[in-house]
């Protein structure tokens, strides 16, 4: 994807993971006219169901809705039929679930989608950024390096039909690599410079993640908890401009 010329809020998603409608005000309310693209995660989709989208694009806002269906073709095909004629921007599958549930869940996805409107861009989640090595060799069985696992499952994802990946920006390099650049990359796994690393494994700053070639960066508790959201959105903003200049 060109990334030069567009607006880089248009490529920052704010991950709402809150469990009601009135976290979720008071979280997006002082961010409204900075914060372009937010992620509904299960947490907030579960509590507050698919009204949340309509809300969310009530208000103006792009709206990633990361679901993550993993299930046989038929099921996955099922959800996102449904899943389509919520107005969500952007949907999502696991990879793990193989090509043919991919492109049965792309298939679903293109019949819900209502005539003259755009399709939702359907993204694969390849190995999950809280995943690192030893977890993915020891538990998940999965031998070898995380990167290369990751560029497979980019491959099975492009091979299915689907718009692009879920990775850490770490890995996005050698996707596009394998993909081609207009290969979408969405990533989380961010955290700007001094940030709790919590959970997540394979991590970049803001600044990294573009400079690596992401086309959009997901980032949540560093905005959500922090006590002035809004300057540290901008100061993010401020960060990956500096670094792009
Ligand atoms: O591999 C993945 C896939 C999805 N996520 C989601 O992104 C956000 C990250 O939140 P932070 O608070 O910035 O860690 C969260 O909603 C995850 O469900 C991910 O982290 N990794």
């Amino acid at each position: 994807m060109q990334q030069q010329l567009i607006d880089i809020r248009e490529r920052m998603i704010v991950a709402l993971d809150f469990s009601t409608l009135d976290e979720v005000k008071k979280c997006i309310d002082p961010l409204q006219g900075h914060i372009r693209y937010v992620k509904v995660g299960m947490e907030l989709a579960y509590a507050e169901g698919p009204a949340i989208v309509s809300f969310l694009k009530e208000k103006g806002l792009n709206v990633f809705l990361d679901l993550k269906v993993h299930d046989i073709p038929n099921t996955a095909k099922g959800a996102m039929r449904s899943l389509a004629r919520l107005g969500a921007d952007m949907v999502n599958v696991h990879a793990a679930g193989g090509v043919a549930m991919m492109a049965a869940a792309r298939e679903g996805l293109e019949q819900g989608t209502a005539a003259g409107a755009a399709r939702p861009l359907l993204i694969g989640v390849t190995m999950l950024t809280s995943t690192g090595l030893q977890t993915m060799n020891e538990e998940l069985a999965i031998p070898g390096a995380v990167e290369d696992v990751v560029v497979h499952y980019a491959m099975m994802t492009k091979q299915a039909g689907l718009d692009g990946v879920v990775a850490s920006p770490l890995e996005v390099p050698m996707i596009k690599k394998a993909a081609g650049d207009a290969f979408v990359t969405v990533t989380p796994g961010i955290r700007p410079l001094g940030a709790d690393q919590g959970d997540q494994t394979r991590i970049t700053t803001p600044e990294q993640a573009f400079r690596l070639g992401s086309d959009f960066i997901v980032i949540g508790r560093a905005i959500t908890g922090a006590k002035d959201p809004v300057g540290v959105w901008e100061s993010i903003v401020a960060a990956v401009e500096k670094d792009r200049s």
